[in-house]
């Protein structure tokens, strides 16, 4: 019954304004799912490839869409199989891991109109449906997301002691007001970066100050603990030539930047630290995470890429001790589940996550519940991320 009889491709804007990837799938039965891609700014080197829109759609027009047809949508490893053989690459170079993911995201999409149940439960099963992801909200942030801001790409705040998803998403939100309320009070003016985090002109050390203090204001009026944490994307501010992490003038070896790192994390307790290091240097992983992995938690996104190759040999070398779950990473669900499972079995918490560019898709927040994944990252404020926040808000008032 949920045999796929069509899948449509389309050019569609993400929040960028760029044009990205959508994709219709329809079944014999009447079923229908759509997806769309999002897309990165701050990609990992080995990330499955994005295709400009429009080629990406030809391609996947002539080579997976007339291989699709006749899949059980329902089948998600079988319509992801015949993704993988329609592109025939290891990294979805030739049909565009933009196509492929929205593909996949929509097959899951019309399998579970088939059924009659939410997109979690298909996925996920019967049973979930209970625990819901930690969401890290981001409110301050610069990086490839925002030049002039700071040089750390995300600060997010991380409501640890929230009763319930949807108190925690509103907290996020009032710590993102609150960083609004400390910049004015120090006159500092803040424009918003690609993911609608404040990207005030200020250097890291202040942002840490400052974030903290929003961070203790909402702590207080809300009553339950509310921590923060980074994510440094620190692959962009290594630099080969030199061998060091370059902040503006400054450069920090790679021994300074663990040390750094280090005393981030005691001086502001932080819950959570992404790509503190260079996607390549999983040694330096190694060495953080036996240093402060015992009450942090060290992320890993261009390191892992959401592959399981690459986890395994984090897992391996002791490198990170969770892994931040990207499907257009990736390319498919399938294996941004396989990533999952590896993940938990070994111990890795896992962080489902957007992109810097995105869409009003809201699969992550279904993911995220259908694998009882920890944390979800997907921004505070700005429709396409509260698409996937108040999705999870009526996942648990069970409203989807
Ligand atoms: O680095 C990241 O984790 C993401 C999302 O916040 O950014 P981008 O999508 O630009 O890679
Ligand atoms: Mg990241």
């Amino acid at each position: 019954m949920t045999r796929i009889t069509g899948v449509s491709l389309r050019r569609v804007l993400d929040s960028r304004g760029n044009p990205t990837v959508e994709a219709d799938v329809l079944t014999e039965s009447g079923g229908f799912g759509r997806g769309a891609a999002p897309s990165g700014a701050s990609t990992g080197e080995y990330e499955a490839i994005e295709l400009p829109a429009n080629e990406s759609i030809a391609a996947a027009r002539e080579h997976a869409v007339p291989r699709l047809e006749g899949v059980y949508a329902g089948d998600q490893r079988a319509v992801d199989n015949a993704l993988r053989a329609a592109d025939g690459t290891d990294d979805f170079s030739a049909i565009g891991a933009n196509s492929a993911v929205a593909i996949s995201m929509a097959a899951a999409k019309a399998a579970a109109d088939v059924l009659g149940a939410p997109l979690y439960q298909h996925l996920g099963g019967a049973f979930r449906g209970e625990n819901f992801p930690i969401p890290l909200g981001n409110v301050v942030g610069g990086g490839e997301h925002a030049k002039e801001a700071t040089h750390i790409q995300e600060f997010l705040a991380a409501p640890v002691g929230a009763p319930s998803v949807s108190e925690a998403v509103f907290a996020n939100a009032a710590v993102h007001a609150a960083v609004a309320d400390v910049l004015d009070e120090r006159g500092v003016p803040a424009a918003k970066g690609d993911e609608g985090a404040w990207a005030p002109p200020i250097s890291d050390a202040d942002a840490f100050d400052v974030v903290d203090e929003a961070v203790d204001r909402v702590e207080e009026e809300v009553g339950f603990e509310i921590r923060f944490g980074l994510d440094m994307a620190a692959a962009e501010l290594y630099d080969d030539d030199e061998g060091a992490y370059v902040y503006g003038d400054e450069t920090k070896s790679t021994g300074e930047q663990i040390d750094y790192v280090a005393s981030l994390v005691d001086e502001y307790d932080l819950a959570y630290v992404e790509d503190p290091l260079d996607e390549n240097d999983y040694e330096a992983f190694a060495e953080l995470t036996d240093r402060v992995g015992d009450r942090t938690l060290i992320c890993g996104d261009d390191l892992f890429v959401t592959n399981v190759e690459r986890l395994r040999e984090g897992i391996d070398t002791g490198a990170a001790n969770s892994i931040l779950i990207k499907p257009n990473q990736i390319g498919t669900l399938s294996d941004a589940f396989d990533a999952v499972e590896l993940a938990s079995r070994n111990g890795y918490e896992t962080v489902i996550s957007h992109r810097s560019g995105e869409t009003e898709d809201t699969t992550i927040a279904h993911l995220a519940v259908a694998t009882d994944a920890g944390f979800i990252k997907t921004g505070t404020v700005g429709g396409e991320r509260t698409a996937k926040l108040n999705e999870l808000v009526r996942i648990a008032d069970d409203a989807v």
